[in-house]
């Protein structure tokens, strides 16, 4: 079973550190989604892990070993990083006949990878009239070309249309079925929890969260009830004798509609019944990814701000 794992990891540029003291690992056999603002040195980090830059010190090895130590790199990790990866006079058949030559990987593999990124159709056509959304399905058939165990995609979803989307997630799904390793970062929530199992989650170069999606959620996105009442000015009075914040749902279509920010069915259900306060519906509000990550960064943002010291390092 082939592991990533990143020890104590950092990388300085000109004396900043983009990634700071990083340990975690990614499994086999789960997608691992990678998460974190902009800059926050997810793309450092894979970049270090596929051993494209020096770490200032501490390691990320595959399987235990370093990238560079590996005997058949693109056989063993594919990635992407960058989709301007592919030469554009190039046709995207050719591009990856190149690789497939030079990483002593089957020709074969060339029209499976076209086929399963949707571009057999396109494959003799030059890469640079391709789309951002194609140029992006041929990294991914560019990644897979060697059959590898592990696989590192940066941004995979960038570009793609609602189909492409769709595909991609699929696509990671059945990687981890079939137990590859497989990190992917990426800033759209709803897609990430759509496919990732797990998460790593960064911030200013250090790690913030690493643990399962469902997890994640649950412990930091609040709980929230949706009430329908005709009777809205007596619940909010009643909830807020009773410590809870109600507020009224706005726009077109809200009607009588509230919600309760940390609160459960159960409790709401009890308190309206008996001060018989009408309600017409009352749901759980679904937790999102999303609303933890926000909650996540925005409590880590806060954190910094109020820390001397640490607004020192920044
Ligand atoms: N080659 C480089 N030289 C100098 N600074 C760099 C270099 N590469 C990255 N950085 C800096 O390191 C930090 C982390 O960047 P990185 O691209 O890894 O973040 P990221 O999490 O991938 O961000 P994004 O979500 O925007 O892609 C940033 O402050 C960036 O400016």
């Amino acid at each position: 079973m082939t592991s990533i794992d990143v020890r104590d990891l950092t990388k300085e540029y000109g004396g900043r550190r983009a990634v700071d003291r990083l340990t975690f690992s990614v499994r086999p056999g789960r997608v691992t989604g990678f998460l974190g603002p902009n800059g926050a040195g997810k793309s450092t980090t894979m970049r270090l892990v596929l051993g494209l830059d020096r770490p200032t010190s501490g390691t990320a090895t595959i399987g235990g070993r370093p990238c560079a130590a590996l005997d058949e790199p693109l056989r063993e990790v594919g990635a992407l990083l960058d989709t301007g990866a592919a030469h554009g006079s190039r046709t995207a058949r050719d591009h990856l006949r190149v690789l497939a030559a030079t990483h002593r990987i089957p020709g074969r593999r060339v029209d499976e990878v076209l086929e399963e990124a949707g571009l057999a159709a396109v494959s003799r056509n030059r890469v640079r009239t391709y789309s951002l959304g194609m140029r992006q399905r041929l990294g991914i058939a560019a990644a897979l070309l060697g059959d590898p165990r592990v696989v590192l995609l940066d941004e995979p979803s960038n570009g793609l249309d609602p189909e492409g989307i769709v595909w991609i997630r699929e696509l990671l799904r059945r990687l981890a079925r079939e137990g590859r390793t497989v990190l992917v970062s990426s800033h759209l929530m709803n897609e990430t929890a759509s496919f990732a199992d797990h998460l790593v989650v960064l911030g200013r170069g250090r790690l913030l969260a690493d643990t399962p999606v469902r997890e994640f959620v649950h412990a930091r996105a609040e709980p929230r009830v949706r009430v329908r009442t005709p009777d809205g000015a007596a619940l909010r009075d009643l909830l807020a004798r009773h410590g809870y914040e109600s507020v009224a749902e706005e726009g077109e279509g809200a009607g009588d509609r509230w919600t309760v920010r940390h609160a459960r069915v159960d409790d709401i259900g009890r308190l309206a019944s008996g001060a018989g306060v009408t309600v017409l519906e009352l749901a759980a509000e679904e937790r999102t990814l999303e609303q933890a990550y926000l909650d996540l960064t925005a409590a880590e943002a806060e954190f910094t701000a109020m820390s001397p010291s640490r607004a020192q390092e920044a």
